[in-house]
């Protein structure tokens, strides 16, 4: 008889795996190489930015008081004593009655409070000395930028386990970080199982594919934040795979496997974990795909036995993979984030397990519409190439209409979710 598994309701298993969690250490990288790291750090301001009034214009620094009666008939006339470009700070005094020629980004000089655009004032020379024309009145604060009003000393900027972007490299380059704290990537281990297993230059062969997985993986151990580290494919051997399973665990943070989790001839993971003496903490999933997800813990190491059916091995990662990495990153928000969808398509059959179908997502009027992108099939690879999202259909005895308002789970958002199971309920129990 072949051994009776008993599903476990998705949000414990998620619980179960989350025990494991732990953050990874600090490490500077260098900022060129910070983008798509993950911060190890709050990031505060230690300054203001910007750190002094400076000029948004190419113009003329004044005193705004010295405009107060200007008008069209009768301009203000003010001497240029000077001139500056960014960079460069007026160190003379400047009187009633002067102006500093300013360029965009310079200091304003002390006792200045206003500038006035190049195109607003007429320039005049009087044997050696410039002088502007000026018809209208500025008020003191015109056309400045003040110190501090971007952000201003103190301010919490980022939080630690945020991703840096672009933006956030800008910033940190702003706050004078030529190192970046960032997490340790942790490595991540990947093992494909399959005699029917072709590399991917192969030509097809009667019986066999190619092994997509390990690629997939490799693709989705990156976009969580992680080092993937592939030890090839492996023919459903025991020997061989107990033996692959044993070397790569000693060099890394965590480990998948692929394929041979179910209860087949030539499914050995079951076997091999038993060998190793991990601890499962579960072999059975009330979710589909994936039900045959197995994780195991070798004292604190997490063994994923992850399906070798395509959708099924990714959908696991997702939710399984994904949070244990993004924790150890730093981030609270771990999980893929939960949204609300219109359904596009009925499922009129009922399921006893929770669903996640691989979906695309269209913007209505501001509100998602999700359907299925491709066959929605364990054994589908198609509908993994432009999911954006899984539909989450809760298990149970009926089925769902097109236009119901469903979960959906973002794939591609990197803000997360502390915890997106709330109030997903499967109802098979
Ligand atoms: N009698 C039962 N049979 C099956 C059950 C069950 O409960 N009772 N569960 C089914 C479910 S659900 C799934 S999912 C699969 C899981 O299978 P395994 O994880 O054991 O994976 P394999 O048997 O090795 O392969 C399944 C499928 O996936 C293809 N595959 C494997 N590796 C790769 C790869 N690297 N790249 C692309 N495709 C891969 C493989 O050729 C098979 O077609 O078991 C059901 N059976
Ligand atoms: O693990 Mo299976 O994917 O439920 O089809
Ligand atoms: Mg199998």
């Amino acid at each position: 008889m072949v051994e009776k598994r008993m599903p476990l309701p998705v949000a414990e298993a998620v619980e179960r795996v989350m025990n494991y969690k732990k953050r990874q250490e600090k490490e500077w990288v260098p900022l060129e190489k910070a983008h798509g790291r993950f911060l190890a750090e709050d990031l505060k301001a230690d300054h203001d930015v910007p750190s002094f009034d400076r000029s948004p214009y190419d113009g003329f620094a004044i005193i705004a008081e010295d405009t107060t009666e200007a008008s069209q008939e009768k301009p203000a006339v003010l001497e240029v004593i000077g001139e500056i470009g960014a960079g460069s700070v007026f160190e003379n005094e400047v009187k009633q009655g002067q102006a500093v020629r300013i360029m965009t980004g310079a200091q304003i000089p002390d006792s200045c409070n206003a500038v006035v655009m190049l195109e607003l004032v007429k320039e005049k020379k009087d044997n050696n000395n410039s002088y502007i024309e000026i018809k209208r009145s500025f008020k003191a604060g015109d056309n400045i930028s003040f110190q501090g009003e971007d952000t201003k000393a103190g301010t919490s900027l980022i939080d630690k386990g945020t991703c840096i972007t672009p933006g956030i490299s800008a910033l940190l380059a702003t706050f004078g970080y030529d190192k970046v704290p960032a997490a340790k990537k942790p490595v991540v281990g990947i093992i494909a199982t399959g005699s029917e297993l072709l590399e991917v230059k192969e030509p097809l062969q009667p019986g066999k594919i190619r092994n997509s997985n390990a690629y997939m993986i490799m693709a989705q151990i990156e976009k969580a934040g992680a080092e993937p580290k592939y030890f090839g494919k492996f023919s459903d051997d025991f020997d061989d795979c107990l033996r692959a399973v044993q070397d790569a665990l000693a060099e890394v943070d965590l480990l998948i496997t692929t394929g041979g989790v179910s209860v087949g001839d030539y499914d050995y993971m079951p076997a091999i974990l038993k060998e190793l003496n991990a601890s499962v903490l579960f072999n059975k999933v009330g979710m589909r795909p994936g039900s045959v997800t197995t994780i195991a813990a070798m004292e604190d190491k997490l063994i994923y036995g992850l399906s070798g059916n395509p959708s099924a091995c990714y959908v696991g990662f997702e939710l399984f993979v994904r949070p244990i990495v993004r924790h150890s990153l730093f981030t609270n928000k771990p999980h893929l984030r939960k949204s609300k969808a219109v359904l596009g398509t009925s499922f009129p059959k009922p399921n006893p397990f929770t669903r996640f179908v691989r979906a695309k997502l269209f913007d209505e009027d501001g509100q998602y519409q999700a359907v299925p992108a491709g066959l929605d099939k364990s054994g589908s690879v198609t509908s993994l190439a432009e999911a954006s999202a899984f539909i989450v259909l809760p298990g149970g005895t009926r089925g769902y209409e097109k236009g119901m308002i469903v979960d959906i789970l973002l794939i591609d958002d990197e803000q997360g979710s502390e915890w997106p199971w709330a109030n997903i309920v499967p109802s098979y129990k």
